[in-house]
């Protein structure tokens, strides 16, 4: 009997073939059943205070994004530390600098626009599987960081102006944002930022009033407040999706093991020669649709 050894693969599909249209596994609700999110037509907000386990749900994400074909990352990371490890993969990694963050979301918002003119020259109204143009996910871990902290007040105004324009853009046209702080308070989600997006997932927080920052006001009076979670239960939440009801979750957890071998995977998984082309140089990225 004859047996064809199979040669190597000139190129392994990502994932393989995983898309940001798939639904997301980011962890269980009480029930100990599985919670998906469409992260691709919904932005997610998710805050709670220092050690809460906002990072871990953030890591889900950036790894189901990083493992899909035709998606690109936009990181946002002050600390550095904590998207740090998806930095080689993604188009633009920005650490505590300001003027660059503030030039990465007028890029993103130019994008945007653009298409929003090939959707329009399409008799379209949102992007769909299979039109081809990449997703492009942009995460922002402490926007307290960048619209209170660094640069000056008009700086940091501009980035908040930008960053609106981005979450109320970018749902329908393939560019969703997801966004974290430790700091729910009005200065940095106002209602009308906090509104924009669909998900909103209140890790554990110190009073009612941050997690109705955080889920929306009245909603501690009707029982569902993350001042409720346990300190000692990391990872627990409430998540509500537009429209519903806040559902108690558990984030799914990554140890940092975990997410360099993801991030190392699916580095290694767009290389040039792969499926997946990204810029060669990051500085060079073409975001245009
Ligand atoms: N889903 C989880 N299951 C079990 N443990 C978790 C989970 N999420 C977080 N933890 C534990 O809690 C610690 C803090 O989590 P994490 O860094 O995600 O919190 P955070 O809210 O992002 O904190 P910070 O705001 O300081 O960045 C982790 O190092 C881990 O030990």
């Amino acid at each position: 009997m004859t047996t064809t050894i199979p040669t190597t693969a000139a190129a392994v599909p990502v994932g393989p073939g995983l898309s940001m249209f798939d639904p997301i596994f980011i962890g269980i609700d009480e029930f100990g059943q599985p919670v998906y999110l469409d992260v691709i037509y919904r932005n997610l907000l998710t805050a709670g205070e220092p050690g809460g386990g906002k990072s871990g749900l953030i890591n889900n994400i950036c790894g189901h994004a990083a493992l899909c074909d035709n998606t690109r990352l936009v990181l946002f990371d002050a600390k550095l530390v904590e998207l740090g490890p998806w930095r080689d993969l993604a188009d633009a990694f920005i650490g505590p600098d300001i003027d660059q963050a503030i030039e990465v979301l007028r890029r993103l918002l130019v994008v945007a626009t653009n298409r929003y003119a090939w959707l329009l020259a399409n008799r379209r109204r949102k992007l769909a599987d299979g039109d081809g143009m990449s997703v492009i996910v942009t995460i922002i871990d402490e926007l307290a960081m960048f619209s209170t902290v660094l640069g000056t007040k008009a700086q940091q105004e501009e980035f908040s102006t930008l960053l609106r324009g981005l979450v109320s853009l970018g749902r329908a046209c393939g560019m969703p944002v997801v966004a974290a702080t430790q700091r729910p308070s009005w200065d940095i989600i106002p209602a009308s930022l906090r509104d924009l997006f669909g998900y909103r997932a209140a890790f554990r927080c110190t009073s009612l009033n941050s997690s109705n920052i955080i889920l929306g006001q009245g909603w501690a009076e009707q029982g569902y407040t993350a001042s409720d979670i346990s300190p000692t239960n990391q990872g627990a939440a409430y998540l509500l999706a537009e429209g519903g009801v806040p559902r108690r979750i558990k984030a799914a957890y990554l140890t940092d093991t975990d997410i360099y071998n993801i991030a190392d995977y699916a580095a290694w998984t767009r290389r040039p020669s792969g499926t997946s082309t990204p810029a060669v140089n990051p500085t060079e990225w073409e975001m245009a649709a």
